[in-house]
């Protein structure tokens, strides 16, 4: 399938180049080939910080309004050829064709929110003369682009959460240099594509594929990097901030979602909602609903409603229409899932739907009675399983849900504003979503967490605001 116009080929500082060494991209649906791509060298990484610094000299120099044009015209060219878009995030990862339709459309959001917010980032006045002996000075602070960012992205959005660093990278000016995840390279390339043909200037993007370890570290370690904005795993995380050394860290990481169901509930949509939130990219979502915590008065219903839509939920193949959920990312993910819903049913969780797998597919699986210290309560489960637990009330939902090393976002289903106001001030997250699970985002909007779910927030303002430094101006007038 022709998945991208420059086959075989990665976007180094502008040009899109072979390598002999390639890596292989496979459909995680059957292990079926579907493209290769360079192994990029320690030596190729090397070259594109070195083109990266003249990029950074191009970006920076460029007029806003070119940065703009470029921005609209890379986001014209995505929603153009939308379907090709969708088609390679359905193939190289394990969405289904509706999820990367979906996840098209938040890329080109993505690229507009960019191109309104370089329009929009501004400074202040300060008032100098508040202090004496500053009478005759005035001034100001701006901001400015801080140089190159080394931008690492995971497999399961490999569009949009790469727009989410490259569309406020160059709105700010930078220069910003991608290593996808390995899996799923091709959207990546893709992205690149449309800023090639948008007329981006050379050297200011480029997109390095291959091996984590040896381009990875490379990028993570390099002095001339001056920021890295990662998204992945809270080890993978932790791994790069120890050898990463002195430079700005956007850090975006795991995730175990909570989401608590008080008796007032709209009870049939924090069903269906919940559903959606569980089982949407197959659980690997790092928004992805995870534990419910269900007040005992409503709790026996919503169990017995849960299950039964689940039941209903389609896995299959992800070119259909008719699909729900597709598979894991790979048969060796599926069956750490499954080793872990194992261990839990061992130590006397009720396995009330789903727990088999069939290669890299995994069933839309519900759990109750979970022992609490399972891994499937306190890790990061990055697949589709729910475990639901029954409480008495607000307080004890609040004190479980805060319980894990994560606090990424919250959900809670309630009709009382009192106990929803209680909820957003006690839950240890970085959003709250009122009668939503905590699946929702909007890509204008903050986003990140706290504890192990990361540092700083993305979302297109504020992760402008991260990729730049203010500057003080002042000027001292002669009496
Ligand atoms: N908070 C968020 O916004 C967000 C969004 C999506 C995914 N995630 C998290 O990402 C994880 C799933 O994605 P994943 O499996 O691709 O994560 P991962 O940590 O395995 O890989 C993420 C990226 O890091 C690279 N990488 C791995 N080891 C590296 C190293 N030593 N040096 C440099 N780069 C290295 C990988 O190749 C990939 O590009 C989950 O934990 C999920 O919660 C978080
Ligand atoms: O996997 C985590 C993603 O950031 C959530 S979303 O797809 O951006 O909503």
């Amino acid at each position: 399938m022709e998945t991208m116009t420059k086959k075989n080929k990665m976007y180094l500082a502008g040009e899109w180049v072979h390598r002999e060494k390639t890596l292989p991209v496979n459909d995680p649906q059957d292990n079926r080939l579907i493209a290769t791509v360079p192994a990029a060298s320690a030596a190729d990484m090397i070259y594109a910080i070195e083109q990266a610094k003249e990029g950074f000299r191009i970006c920076s120099e460029m007029p806003v309004h070119e940065r703009i044009a470029v921005l609209h015209r890379a986001a014209d060219w995505i929603n153009e050829k939308r379907e090709a878009y969708a088609i390679t995030i359905a193939s190289e990862g394990s969405k289904t064709i509706k999820e990367a339709r979906k996840e098209v459309r938040r890329c080109v959001e993505t690229l507009r929110i960019s191109a309104e917010e370089a329009r929009r980032l501004n400074g202040e006045t300060i008032s100098f003369d508040q202090m004496p002996g500053s009478e005759n000075r005035l001034g100001y602070y701006y901001r400015f682009p801080i140089g190159i960012i080394g931008a690492i992205t995971p497999f399961n959005d490999p569009l949009n959460l790469v727009a989410h660093k490259v569309g406020p990278a160059i709105a700010a000016g930078n220069a910003i240099i991608v290593k996808p995840a390995t899996v799923t390279p091709l959207s990546a390339l893709m992205l690149a594509e449309a800023f090639d043909h948008a007329g981006l200037p050379a050297k200011i993007l480029s997109v390095i594929t291959g091996n984590a370890g040896e381009i990875g570290d490379v990028l993570v370690t390099h002095p001339d990097v001056r920021m890295i904005s990662f998204t992945g795993g809270l080890a993978t995380g932790k791994a790069i901030m120890q050898k990463a050394g002195l430079k700005k860290m956007s850090m975006e990481l795991g995730s175990n979602s909570p989401v608590i169901v008080l008796n007032d509930a709209n009870f049939d949509d924090a069903v269906e909602s919940n559903v959606s939130g569980a089982f949407w990219a197959a659980g690997q979502n790092c928004l992805g609903v995870q534990r419910i915590y269900v007040q005992d008065g409503v709790y026996d219903a919503f169990v017995s409603k849960f299950v039964e839509r689940t039941k209903k939920y389609k896995t299959g193949a992800k070119q259909s229409e008719q699909t729900d959920m597709g598979p894991m990312i790979s048969e060796k993910e599926a069956k750490r899932v499954e080793q872990w819903v194992r261990e839990a049913v061992e130590r006397g969780a009720r396995l009330l739907c789903g727990g088999n797998r069939n290669g890299a597919f995994y069933e839309p699986t519900v759990m109750t009675d979970v022992p609490e210290d399972c891994r499937i309560v306190k890790e990061e489960v990055f697949g589709p399983v729910v475990s639901i637990f029954k409480v008495t009330g607000l307080e004890e939902a609040i004190e479980k849900s805060n319980r894990v090393d994560y606090g990424l976002q919250a959900g809670i289903f309630s009709r009382d504003i009192d106990k929803v106001f209680r909820a957003v001030r006690k839950l240890d997250v970085g959003g709250v979503m009122v009668n939503d699970s905590s699946d929702y985002r909007i890509d204008a909007m903050p986003f990140g967490g706290v504890k192990g779910s990361g540092i700083g927030r993305e979302g297109v303002k504020f992760a402008l605001q991260e990729m730049t430094e203010p500057k003080v101006v002042c000027f001292r007038l002669t009496p």
